[in-house]
């Protein structure tokens, strides 16, 4: 009976004990315990963050806690937000720190890319194979982008929205944008002609988007934020991702392989000198196949090819991938997002539905393209005017404006969790001797849409943007769309790390081709449209980019 008794008692209180000293440490000794919790249970268990994040609550839940409790708080026991920009994000991405396994997820054909790989010295491999095709000279200097440009702007989307201008029927412009800036970015890594046309074939486009739903399902919460527990789980058969999940991921997979195969042949044609036109030249392809045969010399070629592709296929699908838990609050509701969309497609979208419900700031638009002589006018006359040279674009202020003001209120916002230094601690948002190892998180939402810093945050105003942008708190800038550091968005010049990265990131917008898209797309449709909102009573009430999500608006043509 002793024996029993002392058989149960002694790992009794063992246990009691070790519970308690956790307890204790969590809440007392911990070097995190001096940070304010956003729930009582996150100095010892994670359950409360990881609920939110699987009802993808948790940028909600992060921007109340910081509401309450100020510029960093304990959201797990080694799980840490920050909304600071200077002594916070500035640290963590300019510090290039590395990512958690969380990104696994975005692996495509069982290969690393750029995005996905977790250590510093892994993603500076990846990140030079493709840099130099996104550096100022190469884009600036780039025939065969503006020929695409013109080709997809003028030649695809101009007779849709004529087509569409007179039936005088609304077009939802999301799955527009989608199908545009898919063209766009995959005619500049493939060539105009290995590239998709979804433009034309609305129904491809649906298709395509109804597989890239599945594929970042909702349901990845599993494998991203639980990898072990998922793994675990799928040895016993029990597997967390729904039945379509593979098959949507097979068919984007051999989607992007039969782009990397046409592209391939285009290269060969132009190594013989047969590529007439400088817009099918597969400008990025032809990058990442060089300097991944240079890296794997040893490897065997489809090894190669599987790699390549995943790079590629990482380009046009991280400007979609990065899990938007986008843009939540809609008229003070908070929305849980089903999906993740595309980044591109989904700001420019905005853009437009924002200028649409402003005929003010159309006139506007029209009137500084006109005055700096640089409306591009399409009449049956001259249904092909050429487009002028990038970099006059990117003097109109107002359109700068515009953009600017877009940017700050979308994309917001993706998580992009990172972990401390595995070999010191960091100083983080005031708090000294944050130990290695512990998440850390930053939403764009947090520094695009923080009171004390922009007046009115939820409302569009392009024009604080002439005044100078912000509230004058401090002489920051505040836009973070691209991220910053190492990881930033790979059309981003590496070298702007420096003190003023959240200024320089809106410099950015005249090296990015895709800020440049939009450029040539807003002044496109503004020199031949008045646009208007159509009102089917959906807005706001779903989240922004998810498929239910859709943005009527009606194209009324200026000219003949
Ligand atoms: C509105 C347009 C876009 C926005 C706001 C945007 C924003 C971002 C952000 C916030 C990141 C993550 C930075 C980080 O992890 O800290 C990123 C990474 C990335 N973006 Fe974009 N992006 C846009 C368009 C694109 C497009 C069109 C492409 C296609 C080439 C692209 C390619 C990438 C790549 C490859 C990365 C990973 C970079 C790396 O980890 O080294 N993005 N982008």
């Amino acid at each position: 009976m002793t024996v029993n008794l002392v058989g149960y008692l002694v790992p009794a209180a063992l246990c009691s004990f070790l519970l308690c000293y956790y307890l204790f440490y969590s809440f007392r000794l911990s070097p995190l315990a001096k940070i304010p919790y956003a729930h009582w249970t996150s100095p010892f268990v994670p359950c409360w963050i990881l609920w939110k994040r699987y009802r993808q609550k948790e940028l909600n839940a992060a921007y109340q806690a910081h509401q309450r409790l100020g510029p960093i708080v304990r959201l797990g026991p080694r799980d840490l937000s920050v909304s600071s920009y200077e002594n916070g994000i500035r640290t963590i991405y300019g510090g290039g720190f590395d990512k958690p396994t969380y990104f696994d997820f975005f692996n495509y054909y069982e290969r690393n890319n750029s995005f996905c790989s977790l250590t510093r010295k892994e993603h500076s491999t990846h990140r030079r194979r493709v840099s130099v095709v996104y550096s100022k000279s190469a884009l600036f200097g780039s025939a065969q982008l503006l020929s695409l440009t013109q080709r997809i702007i003028v030649g695809r989307l101009v007779p849709k929205l004529d087509e569409q201008a007179l039936t005088q029927e609304p077009i939802e412009i999301l799955t527009l944008t989608y199908a545009l800036c898919l063209d766009y970015v995959n005619a500049f890594i493939f060539g105009y002609s290995s590239g998709p046309n979804f433009l034309q074939t609305e129904s491809n486009t649906q298709l395509w988007l109804e597989h890239y739903e599945q594929r970042y399902c909702k349901e990845s919460f599993w494998p991203q934020e639980l990898p072990t527990i998922t793994k675990w789980l799928a040895a016993l058969g029990v597997d967390m991702l729904p039945k379509q999940h593979i098959p949507s991921k097979h068919y984007l997979e051999r989607w992007m392989m039969g782009l990397c195969d046409k592209a391939n042949e285009a290269r060969s044609l132009a190594d013989q000198g047969l590529l007439k036109d400088p817009a099918d030249i597969p400008v990025v392809y032809h990058q990442v196949q060089k300097a991944t045969e240079a890296d794997m010399n040893g490897a065997d070629t489809q090894t190669k090819k599987l790699e390549i592709a995943s790079e590629l296929f990482d380009h046009m699908c991280t400007q979609m991938t990065l899990p938007l838990e986008a843009a939540i609050l809609v008229a003070d509701l908070y929305l849980p997002l089903a999906g993740a969309r595309e980044v591109l497609g989904l700001v420019l979208s905005y853009t437009l539905y924002y200028i649409s419900q402003n005929q003010q700031s159309q006139y506007r638009l029209r009137s500084e393209l006109a005055s700096a002589g640089l409306a591009i006018t399409i009449t049956d006359s001259e249904p092909n005017p050429a487009l002028p040279p990038p970099a006059s674009l990117d003097s109109l202020p107002y359109l700068t404006a515009v953009l600017k003001e877009s940017f700050r209120m979308r994309p917001n916002s993706t998580p992009l969790p990172r972990i401390t230094p595995h070999d010191r601690a960091v100083s983080l948002a005031g708090i000294d001797n944050i130990p290695p190892g512990t998440r850390v998180n930053a939403f764009q939402w947090f520094v695009h849409r923080d009171p004390r810093l922009w007046d009115q945050p939820d409302t569009w105003l392009p024009e604080r943007w002439l005044q100078g942008g912000k509230k004058g708190v401090d002489d920051e800038g505040v836009l973070w769309a691209f991220g910053s550091g190492p990881r930033m968005c790979v059309g981003n010049h590496l070298t702007q790390y420096s003190k003023h990265i959240l200024r320089l990131v809106f410099r950015t917008d005249t090296l990015t081709p895709w800020c440049k898209v939009m450029r040539y797309v807003i002044a496109v449709i503004y020199s031949n449209y008045r646009t208007v909102v159509f009102d089917d009573g959906s807005f706001g009430k779903h989240p922004p980019g998810s498929l239910d999500d859709r943005l009527m608006v009606r194209f009324e043509r200026l000219h003949a």
